[in-house]
């Protein structure tokens, strides 16, 4: 059950704050593809923007892949001045033109005035929910779709649906993750969450697994190749710099003192991942190096954002690195929750299934 088909011409679209204008540029150059117009309306800083599409169905640009958005989904209608007596009533209305949903996603900017929505959100959730059961309008566990409520302020915002899908599977586009004590850097929850995101659960299980090999460019202190070492993966940690000792002694990691972007590994491995802080373009060129030469068949890496052209410079290296790769080639990329001024690059080789 994925109820009735809602038209939209609205995407409600929330990004890192900084990023709005490359998250209208990334979507104007998708809806080109489409063959569709539209524009943004921002603020810069402000955590969200609207994609708008007079005429125009949003539908096939929010089931595209998206880099800069953290989430966006198709705005049934946007609310305002809610009484602050009775919140709940208006949107229960427009719920109801949404139909009946297995879950409600309650979002707000992630800026500090955006935070400060946290409590009140808190709150109304309680209430909105039950509200919501009461009418039949919420049934757990039931259907994909997803009610979906921005609130800019307490009174005003955007409601609309989505499903994990094309909006996502975290609220707000932000992983709840928990770092544990042992891990040997904070790197470790980005790395986590570029599986969790970018990756399916077959394609995890198939690669994340015991007797895999990987090698770690640039390792040091050692937060990917511990969440790669946890997993059973035999890895290989090429950084000048030092990794926690307990690595080393507890996992099976090797470490090598080389430079990554000469270092050549001794026979093919399954995972390539590097962390290395370089140009855009240099990072880029070590990638390819590896997986045309069949050095590695899945690669995860960072991509450093330049000051300006975010979005021009991103896309053109990645159709670059998608022209020298086989045919087939899975590039998946996004600005995480956990990257600042840069985005992760997935690369899975051609039926990864058949490896
Ligand atoms: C952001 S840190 C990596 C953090 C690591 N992924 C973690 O989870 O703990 C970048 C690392 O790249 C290393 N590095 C920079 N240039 C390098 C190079 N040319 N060869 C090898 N390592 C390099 C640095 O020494 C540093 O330890």
């Amino acid at each position: 059950m994925n109820g009735k088909t809602i038209q939209a011409d609205t995407l409600l679209v929330l990004c890192r704050p900084g990023f709005e204008n490359d998250c209208a540029a990334e979507l104007t150059q998708q809806a080109a593809g489409l063959g569709q117009g539209g524009y943004a309306r921002a603020k810069d800083n402000a955590g969200f923007l609207t994609w708008h599409m007079p005429g125009e169905s949003v539908l096939p640009l929010w089931q595209s892949a998206r880099i800069f958005p953290r989430t966006a989904w198709p705005v049934l209608a946007p609310f305002r001045e809610l009484p602050q007596e009775d919140r709940i009533g208006p949107l229960l209305a427009l719920a109801r033109e949404v139909g009946p949903v297995g879950a409600v996603r309650l979002e707000y900017p992630d800026t500090n005035e955006g935070r400060g929505l946290q409590r009140f959100v808190r709150g109304f959730r309680k209430a909105f929910e039950q509200a919501l059961r009461k009418q039949g309008l919420l049934v757990p566990g039931q259907g994909q779709r997803i009610l979906q409520v921005f609130f800019e302020h307490s009174g005003q915002g955007f409601l609309g649906w989505g499903d994990t899908a094309h909006s996502g599977i975290w609220e707000q586009g932000i992983p709840r993750l928990r770092l544990p004590a042992e891990a040997p850097s904070r790197s470790a929850l980005k790395i986590e969450e570029a599986w969790l995101r970018l990756m399916t659960p077959q394609e995890r299980t198939h690669w994340l697994a015991a007797g895999r090999s990987a090698v770690d460019l640039g390792a040091a202190p050692g937060g990917w190749t511990w969440q790669l070492a946890r997993h059973g993966v035999r890895v290989t940690a090429v950084d000048h710099g030092r990794l926690v000792p307990a690595l080393l002694a507890d996992f099976p990691v090797s470490h090598v003192s080389g430079d990554a972007f000469t270092w050549r590994p001794p026979r093919p491995q399954d995972w390539l991942v590097c962390d290395v802080v370089d140009k855009p373009a240099r990072t880029l060129a070590l990638m390819e190096k590896w997986l045309v030469n069949g050095w590695a068949k899945v690669a995860v890496f960072n991509l450093k954002l330049p000051m300006k052209q975010r979005h021009a410079t991103v896309a053109a290296l990645l159709s670059r690195l998608d022209a020298a790769l086989p045919p087939g080639t899975v590039i998946r990329a996004a600005q995480l929750y956990h990257d600042r001024e840069e985005i992760t690059v997935v690369v899975l080789p051609p039926l990864m299934a058949s490896r």
